[in-house]
């Protein structure tokens, strides 16, 4: 996109970590207000071929970013800030704290009628999930995006992600279906959607994720607006990271010395297995659980390493006084973990934590 005559930019603050832009279509100050938060991600890379499309790295601000997305004049007025600039591999609970502290910041101010945030596709599903827990009060669209390709590949498929994102903030019909994620066409509930191909463009999955899709950039969605079953109001402190909680990947062989470890070397105040199947795991792993939960108070998620389906709870192991062993529903165990961290982080003993993942669908 050109700077054109129509379009007033204006750089708040030109610090590069943290900037803020907006791009303001003079003639048509009716349209909805839409703030991109950009986090980074391979949308926000750059190769050194078009034909290279991995290997590349985070170096695109919002602000070059935005130039490739045309026509944006006419759908909205458009703010954007750089938040941080980073592969979403490096993302913590430190970081989406401190991006849902610009959320709200940017909700506060009761002018924006949707949110975009850019960010990488490998734990998209993550933040995505953490948002939609942390943001249940307000009914504003809330999309993320990102892209497979980065800015520098043939096709890149950034810029049409970033228009699909924002033409959905805009748009009156997405008001209060949660938090969305936005790839390759597809809308999706940011609470269910998983990555589920390491390389394609269509690389998100989720049985219970897909709302609705672009035809010729038109948005159409299958349902009225609806938010995720299970939906809880947390507390969230944003000056503290969360408590420690570590993913177990059941395998043949698996090694249950890992469950100690995780629980008296890592610190972990709660494990989430992610099981075989429907959640199975070997006879000692779950007797070592069942122990840690009884001398240390750790609970257990079981959650499994299968894409779809759910750990049923006639399921979970029949251990005498294993009160600590919970399923996940529905949830993956990355998704598993993050809702184990804010039921630790709210204090909430087993009894509040086991109504939490009954919430969830199928928990
Ligand atoms: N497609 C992507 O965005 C992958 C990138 N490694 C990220 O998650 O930041």
């Amino acid at each position: 996109m050109t700077k054109g005559d129509n379009l007033e930019i204006i750089n708040d603050d030109l610090n590069l970590e943290h900037s803020a832009f907006s791009i303001r279509s003079q003639c048509s100050s009716n349209l909805p207000k839409i703030k991109i938060l950009a986090t980074g991600g391979t949308i926000a890379s750059k190769g050194t071929t078009a034909s290279q499309t991995a290997g590349y790295k985070v170096d695109l601000t919002i602000d070059e970013l935005i130039q490739s997305v045309p026509d944006i004049s006419g759908i909205c007025d458009l703010q954007y800030e750089q938040i941080m600039n980073i592969d979403s591999s490096e993302m913590d609970s430190k970081h989406f704290l401190t991006l849902y502290h610009s959320i709200v910041k940017t909700l506060s101010t009761g002018i924006y009628d949707g949110i975009v945030i850019t960010h990488g596709t490998d734990t998209m599903e993550e933040t995505s999930f953490f948002l939609q827990c942390a943001l249940t009060e307000t009914d504003i669209p809330i999309v993320i995006s990102g892209s497979m390709r980065p800015s520098s590949s043939i096709s890149a498929d950034g810029p049409m992600n970033l228009y699909q994102a924002i033409r959905i903030a805009a748009c009156k019909q997405s008001i209060g279906r949660g938090v969305l994620v936005s790839l390759n066409d597809q809308i999706s509930s940011g609470y269910y959607i998983t990555k589920a191909n390491a390389n394609s463009l269509d690389t998100f999955n989720g049985r219970q994720g897909y709302l609705g899709n672009f035809v010729n950039n038109e948005i159409y969605y299958y349902y009225p607006p609806t938010k995720p079953l299970g939906l809880y109001n947390w507390n969230i402190n944003i000056n503290t990271s969360l408590d420690e909680v570590t993913i177990l990947y059941g395998h043949q062989g698996f090694n249950k010395k890992l469950i100690m470890l995780a629980v008296r070397e890592l610190n972990s105040k709660g494990l989430v297995f992610a099981g075989c199947g429907a959640g199975s795991m070997a006879k000692e792993a779950n007797e070592l659980a069942s122990e840690m939960w009884k001398n240390y108070n750790i609970p257990i998620i079981y959650s499994k390493r299968s894409i779809d389906g759910l750990v049923p709870k006639a399921a979970l192991p029949k251990i005498d006084g294993f009160t600590g062993a919970v399923s996940a529903g529905y949830l993956n165990p990355q998704k598993a973990r993050i809702l184990l961290q804010l039921c630790l982080n709210n204090k909430l003993d087993i009894h509040q934590i086991r109504k939490v993942f009954e919430g969830v669908c199928g928990g």
